[in-house]
């Protein structure tokens, strides 16, 4: 029941968190400290390590280039040199520091998390007796049983009762949420604590790779892998690197030609300065910090493509009961047609569900059954099962009779294919629930060659609070909602209605789910999903976003690409506006790369010429009137360090998003990041070339 969307982060519109909220997650979201800096020195040293650093190309460059101007120094130490080959090793280290401060950030949270996978004993059952065992030694099968105050020892299924569980540990909400067996609510999470009633649970996840176990590795970055765009990037700046050191080496010739000679610590500087560092090193803390924003709002993301495909979200699906509803389907009322007395009815729905395991079913035996023990199950009869094609479940009875529940249109079709009739009332029933936003289930029964419907079953769910402003916003951001929902037109119109979406799918299969999220993707959109039930699991991996609930099952948990710990299904918001601001610091931070390489260039390059006797050709150019050729170069490479620690704050915190069009939004970012990368060295190189200049004796 607490399950609820009344859980929105506060800086949301949605409703106000209750007041026991806590979050153990550290809420310093942009944050980035100097002390921060420090902390990550020795991760960022540990990153020097050559086999982790060539999969960065272009900082790759950077410290060979480093280790040839060292080998270089100690060959011939010369003041300029050294100052140089210092500088250079500062720009891989301020590289390693920023992806070191981003993972750093996660660090923090994850040891939060690991305090909550502390040790624990597990109930293990078997052969009917229990015993003590390590939670350890679990594994995949093992059924285990939890009780008030106990601490589920692993991740599973509850397969018997219902508990209230304490989940804070994992989700930062201290509300109890309902688990329960036979719905969409039955996945448990170890670490989680139960705080009344007894479940027996079915652990599903092998020791080491639990929920808490991915969530840990995932926000310290262990399971990062470069997303299809950072690998593209990454071939592109390799390329440019390439070109660059052709055109550095290309040099050399024209300077022998003219008399003079280019020493390797100018080429290897020259050659720092031009290929893309910025961006090079920035690439991957702005990635990390995109998952660690998401982290913040509770979404944990599998994969960084989903975070970036999040930014292109154009379709929006939802499941209907659990996500747009509270998922707390319960039989409310029942209707018996004209020619059915109550009673009948009443045994009948009784009996259809007592081999029901569902909520859905267990509620109608608790409204309908008569005080315990009375009617118990009838030997020899043969349980039928629920499930989302048929969408009937019930019972077949020895003698032939058999009893029936479910939608209206597969009851119909059951009862007519028996030579049954169709009572016009049972019609107006179903209608009149429908329309109330109500699920309607058909209880019928069959027998000596003939079936007949006995009447209504009225099962009630709630909507979520504050759902329709949350839809509006995400309209406003040009994405179109759609719920789809297994129920009947009218209850799906009805609620659809009251949630505010913009359209809905009824009496959809599973593979109906799937075929229309492939139709949307056909037509060349980005379709997100978000789903809570096994029968989700199929959509929420064909989505290209695919958010499921935390309350779901552990199918639905592990088919999409990211879980809201939240369960909330508006978080899309929000998920969209990260994965968009990703998209956008990484465009920006590119274009000013790449515009500030080319402005050195032109800084430097006649600077460096103007000292060759003959090649007076270029002074002309050189409108930086820099003191020395060496001076021009250490500036440079001085520059082009502190440029990376001076965007590190920016790559983490991301450049702010504002709500506009997507062209004038690009229009605006190419000139304040493209101009502004442009002019900062003539700027900055100016500077330090004063500042290098005025120390006597440095070049
Ligand atoms: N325990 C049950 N026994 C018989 N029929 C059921 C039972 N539960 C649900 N139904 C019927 O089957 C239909 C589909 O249910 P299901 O839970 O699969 O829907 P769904 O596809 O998950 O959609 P949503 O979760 O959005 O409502 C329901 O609308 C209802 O008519
Ligand atoms: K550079
Ligand atoms: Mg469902």
């Amino acid at each position: 029941m607490a399950d609820t969307a009344t859980r929105h982060r506060p800086d949301g519109p949605g409703p106000v968190p209750p007041s026991a909220h806590h979050d153990p997650r550290p809420a310093a979201a942009g944050a980035f400290s100097p002390k921060a800096l420090v902390a990550a020195v020795p991760s960022a040293l540990r990153k020097l390590d050559p086999r982790l650093m060539v999969k960065q190309p272009v900082m790759f460059t950077v410290l060979v280039g480093s280790l040839l101007t060292t080998a270089y120094c100690l060959a011939d130490p010369g003041v300029f040199t050294v100052a140089v080959t210092l500088w250079l090793w500062a720009t891989v280290l301020f590289a390693n520091l920023a992806e070191a401060v981003a993972e750093g950030r996660g660090k923090a949270q994850a040891d939060t998390l690991r305090r909550a996978r502390r040790e624990s004993m597990a109930r293990l059952l078997r052969g009917g007796a229990e015993s003590e065992v390590p939670a350890t030694d679990l594994t995949a099968g093992d059924l285990v049983v939890c009780e008030a105050g106990d601490a589920i020892p692993g991740d599973g299924d509850v397969v018997e009762g219902v508990a209230s569980v304490d989940e804070s540990a994992v989700t930062g909400e201290s509300a109890p949420v309902i688990r329960e067996s036979g719905g969409d609510r039955s996945a448990v999470t170890g670490g989680t604590v139960v705080l009344s009633d007894r479940i027996v649970v079915r652990i599903t996840a092998e020791p080491g790779s639990t929920f808490l176990d991915r969530m840990i590795a995932l926000v310290e970055g262990a399971q990062r892998q470069k997303t299809p765009n950072e690998i593209a990037l990454n071939a592109l700046l390799a390329s440019l690197s390439v070109c660059f050191l052709l055109a550095v080496v290309t040099l050399q010739p024209f300077a022998i030609w003219s008399g003079g000679r280019l020493d390797v610590p100018v080429l290897v500087a020259l050659l720092v300065c031009l290929i893309p560092t910025t961006i090079g090193a920035l690439l991957s803390s702005i990635g990390i910090a995109g998952m660690d924003r998401l982290v913040l709002r509770n979404v944990l993301a599998m994969s960084g493509r989903a975070v970036e495909a999040a930014g292109n979200i154009t379709t929006l699906l939802l499941d209907k009961t659990g996500t747009i509803t509270l998922g707390d389907r319960r039989a409310h009322e029942v209707l018996p047609v004209a020619d059915a007395g109550r009673e009948e009815l009443m045994a009948a729905a009784h009996l259809s569900s007592l081999a029901d395991g569902t909520p859905e079913g267990r509620s109608i035996v608790a409204l309908c059954g008569p005080p315990a023990g009375a009617r118990d199950r009838q030997e020899g009869a043969v349980p039928v099962p629920f499930s989302a094609e048929s969408r009937m479940s019930g019972m077949d009875l020895p003698g032939g009779r058999c009893v029936r529940k479910g939608a209206a249109s597969a009851v119909r079709i059951w009862v007519q294919r028996q030579g049954g009739r169709w009572p016009a009332d049972a019609t107006d029933l179903v209608d009149r629930i429908s329309g109330a936003g109500g699920t309607p289930l058909v209880v019928a029964e069959s027998g000596e060659g003939t079936a007949r419907v006995l009447g209504v079953v009225h099962l009630k769910d709630v909507v979520k609070p504050g759902l329709r402003e949350r839809f509006a916003q995400l309209r406003a951001m040009g994405i179109r909602t759609v719920m789809i929902t297994g129920d009947n037109q009218r209850t799906a119109a009805a609620i659809a209605d009251e949630a505010g979406v913009d359209d809905f799918l009824a009496e959809a299969t599973p593979q109906d789910k799937l075929d229309l999220i492939r139709r949307e993707q056909e037509g060349g959109r980005m379709v997100a999903m978000t789903g809570d039930g096994t029968n989700d699991a199929p959509a929420l991996a064909q989505a290209d976003v695919g958010v499921a609930m935390n309350s779901g099952t552990t199918a639905a948990k592990e088919a999409g690409n990211m879980v809201d710990l939240d369960s909330d299904p508006t978080k899309l918001i929000e998920i969209v506006r990260i994965g968009k601001q990703l998209l956008i610091t990484r465009g920006a931070l590119t274009t000013f790369s790449i515009a500030n390489d080319v402005a050195k260039y032109f800084a430097i390059i006649p600077a460096m010429f103007a000292a060759i006797p003959g090649y007076g050709g270029l002074e002309a150019l050189d409108v930086m009137g820099l003191s020395s050729p060496q001076s021009a170069i250490l500036s440079a490479v001085v520059f082009n360090a502190l440029v990376i620690v001076a965007l590190v704050p920016l790559a983490l915190r991301g450049v702010r998003h504002r709500a506009s069009a997507p062209a004038a939004m690009l229009r605006r970012n190419l000139l304040v990041y493209g101009l502004g990368g442009l002019v900062t060295p003539f700027i900055g190189i100016k500077l330090i070339d004063v500042l290098i200049s005025s120390i006597p004796g440095l070049v």
